[in-house]
């Protein structure tokens, strides 16, 4: 797709768009001329195999769900070395991103049954195009309402396996497929506490288990510890029929230890189901994830919801600007990046969007033998630290220069 307009765009999707363009990779492309925009590609998006990465076929039912539903569709590979002792292990992954469905004002059960209603055409684009892994956006089920501070939003909470769950429940057997479902819980067996949590279901509908989000923002709008407390769930790994995945949620991406230490338990795909928006996280955005997949030889899969969510009632930042009725643009964007340094273009800023990637998980064992950040590691230094840093009367190891304080005579 090109710019925006051309898709006879009205002024409201255009918000979201850059100077009109999808996405930076379409305002690229439909500004240089195609050999410096392979060369911007290469730096930019890396090489995988040393070369740029390959478009793969979409099965044409899946791009009709595209076109019908009005949704953006990408497809990728990223190849690893041919082994002679291993079978090439390729995996097809999905990530979904989208906004919601109706206005935050509409009754509770009627968003929901449009959420539903939206993402199950996505959802069949991906099981048509053969998807063994899916993965949605945070909070899929409900709008963003954490900015608002109003305690009513925590009616749309659910059980582990409560509608949401039962819902993806029915494609993962109907496709054979894994998904990764972010929600809102409500741990009913705990005194109905509430927490941000991505389900697991597995390719036989059933549920292998759940990763509750380990670091709550207290940045601008993001009021999310006014809802729900830290994670209980540490950083487990699923072993599932297509691999291992894990799923670092959110603002878990600014934390390197928390994608270490899924990397650690032998993740080999990690997702990182987001809402977050442009003012606060853009230029972070391209940077954290891909340098977590390099870091720690695994693939991760990056998701943004889409679109402005206006809320009834105004709030305020603390930081002193007027109040206002929206978080700002959640602005899309969702990618793949690879081990070796290698990532997909972003889907669109403002339109919904399944972003696939066929994906050779040799890679992540080919790149810890080239780069070796497991082996030299030193992780004893880092436990030392870690150790006399939780002690009360840690002294920071820091050497001062003698002259520095002398008097000069
Ligand atoms: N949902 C969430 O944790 N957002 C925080 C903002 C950010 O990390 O960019």
């Amino acid at each position: 797709m090109e710019k925006s307009e051309e898709n006879g765009s009205t002024d409201e999707k255009q918000r979201g768009s850059i100077c009109g363009y999808n996405s930076l990779q379409h305002l690229l492309s439909e500004n240089l001329n195609p050999q410096l925009y392979q060369e911007v590609s290469r730096l930019l998006l890396g090489m995988n195999c040393g070369k740029a990465l390959e478009t793969i076929v979409i099965p044409e039912s899946a791009k009709a769900l595209s076109s019908k539903h009005d949704f953006d569709l990408q497809a990728f590979e990223f190849s690893a070395d041919k082994e002679l002792l291993r079978e090439p292990r390729v995996v097809r992954v999905g990530l979904i991103q989208n906004s919601i469905a109706l206005p935050t004002t509409a009754p509770f059960s009627d968003q929901k049954k449009a959420l539903f209603e939206k993402l199950g055409p996505i959802i069949d684009a991906a099981g048509a195009s053969g998807v063994n892994i899916l993965c949605l956006q945070e909070a899929w089920m409900m709008p963003f309402a954490f900015c608002t501070r109003e305690k009513r939003w925590c009616e749309l909470a659910e059980p582990v396996n409560g509608e949401s769950t039962q819902f993806l429940q029915e494609f993962a057997r109907k496709y054979n497929m894994v998904i990764v479902s972010p929600i809102l819980e409500r741990d009913i067996n705990h005194g109905e506490t509430l927490w941000n949590t991505a389900v697991i279901i597995g390719n036989n509908g059933n549920i292998i288990g759940k990763h509750r989000k380990n670091h709550i923002p207290r940045v601008g709008d993001f009021n999310e510890s006014t809802y729900y407390m830290e994670g209980n769930t540490g950083h487990p790994v699923f072993e599932t029929a297509y691999g291992k995945i894990a799923v670092n949620i959110c603002y878990g991406r600014h934390h390197p230890l928390n994608w270490l230490a899924f990397g650690l338990n032998g993740a080999e795909i990690v997702f990182n189901p987001s809402a977050t928006v442009g003012e606060l996280s853009e230029p972070l955005w391209p940077i954290e994830a891909r340098n977590a997949a390099i870091a720690n030889s695994y693939f991760v899969g990056s998701i943004n919801r889409v679109g402005t969510e206006i809320f009834p009632n105004p709030f305020t930042s603390g930081d002193g600007k007027p109040q206002h009725s929206d978080f700002g643009h959640f602005y899309g964007s969702s990618h793949f990046s690879a081990p070796d340094a290698s990532c997909t273009p972003s889907l669109s800023r403002f339109k919904d969007g399944l972003v696939i990637s066929d994906m050779d998980i040799n890679l992540c064992r080919q790149m810890k033998d080239k780069w070796g950040f497991r082996m030299t590691a030193r992780y004893e230094l880092y436990a030392d630290m870690f150790g006399r840093y939780l002690k009360p009367d840690f002294e920071p190891q820091v050497i001062t220069d003698p002259l520095l304080h002398k008097k000069s005579s």
